[in-house]
């Protein structure tokens, strides 16, 4: 899969293409679905299939820190579309310049005239252009203009609710971990560099690896049982704490994870924390004392959930 970075690159973009468009946060069953049809369209015409993305996401433009909490970085995006076959990613740069392109210059400039667009994939309720003016009636009128095809995609349900990464949020948000994989189609897992800390969990006993998680809000928060992938074909179970560390007067939200059983020196490594089951919420304790003791407790917890003792 190629990345192509804004569309002042789109000369590396194919001319001819099956193409989405959309924010595919999470990459869920129902954009999975979707990118299934896509790709049997692009090999049925002998094109390549092209997902448009925004960076930020539309809503991240608008309203800033009160956006949803995203589910997927850039980077995991990605890799979740390439993992469905997807050719090519065109990630727009979305700022206000670009927000302000009416629905028409939008199709004609880019869709028809930079990537001669021969089908699209779009959900009938996918709107766009300066205002939210272009929708999928538009979208039909400008592929019979310019001689493209248009096609409303089937929405995919699980359950009699459409899977949507909103839905993923709020079986999140519930702690209902289970579902959210569901919708998915894969566990849920925060992804990053590992950072160095204040190195106080060495001194209660807990050596932690740190991700930041940035401007990002993440949509978890509290204590989790996780296995850590990333490092080789290995998945390490630990138990992670994701929040703002009251207890020692932390303010920016970050993910620390505790490797049960194995000393690894992860600064500088990108690993991928998969969420295995939500222990508890976080807490202040008085005391970085009684902090040890209930991270001692934890650690027991995720040690029955994954079946394992503790080593002599
Ligand atoms: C399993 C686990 C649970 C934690 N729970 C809490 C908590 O409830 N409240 C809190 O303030 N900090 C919690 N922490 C964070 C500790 O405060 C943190 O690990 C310690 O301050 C070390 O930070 P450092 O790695 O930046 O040095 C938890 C950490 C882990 C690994
Ligand atoms: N369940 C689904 N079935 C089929 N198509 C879907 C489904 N969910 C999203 N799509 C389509 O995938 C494309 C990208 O969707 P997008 O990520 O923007 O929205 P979404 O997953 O519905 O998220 P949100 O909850 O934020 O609305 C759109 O064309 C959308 O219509």
């Amino acid at each position: 899969m190629k990345l192509i970075r804004g569309i002042h690159n789109l000369s590396q973009a194919p001319f001819g293409c099956v193409l989405t468009i959309g924010n595919f946060d999470g990459v869920h069953r129902g954009h999975q679905a979707l990118l299934q049809g896509l790709g049997a369209e692009g090999r049925a015409r002998s094109l390549p299939v092209v997902v448009m993305i925004f960076e930020p996401q539309p809503l991240e433009l608008f309203a800033g820190q009160k956006a949803p909490a995203r589910l997927t970085r850039l980077r995991e995006k990605l890799r979740w579309l390439a993992a469905c076959g997807v050719d090519y990613v065109l990630c727009v740069r979305f700022d206000r310049r670009f927000a302000a392109f009416t629905a028409q210059t939008f199709v004609s400039e880019l869709l028809v005239d930079r990537l001669g667009v021969k089908f699209l994939a779009v959900g009938d309720d996918f709107r766009f252009g300066a205002g939210r003016q272009g929708d999928f009636l538009l979208l039909q009128k400008a592929g019979q203009k310019y001689g493209f095809d248009v096609t409303s995609t089937q929405t995919f349900f699980d359950g009699g609710v459409r899977v949507s990464s909103t839905a993923v949020r709020q079986a999140l948000a519930d702690d209902n971990l289970q579902l959210a994989e569901q919708l998915l189609g894969h566990p849920f897992s925060i992804s990053g560099r590992v950072v160095h800390g204040d190195e106080l969990g060495r001194t209660i006993g807990f050596p932690t690896a740190n991700l930041p998680l940035r401007r990002q809000v993440s949509p978890v928060k509290g204590v989790y049982a996780v296995e850590v992938a990333g490092l080789g074909d290995t998945l390490y179970p630990g138990v992670a704490n994701i929040g703002t560390r009251p207890t020692v007067a932390g303010v920016r939200q970050q993910l620390e994870v505790h490797l049960l059983d194995v000393v690894i020196d992860l600064y500088g490594r990108h690993i991928d924390v998969v969420l295995r089951k939500k222990l508890r919420d976080e807490q202040r304790f008085a005391s970085l004392d009684e902090l040890k003791a209930q991270i001692a407790r934890d650690e027991v917890a995720a040690r029955e959930f994954f079946g394992l003792s503790k080593p002599a």
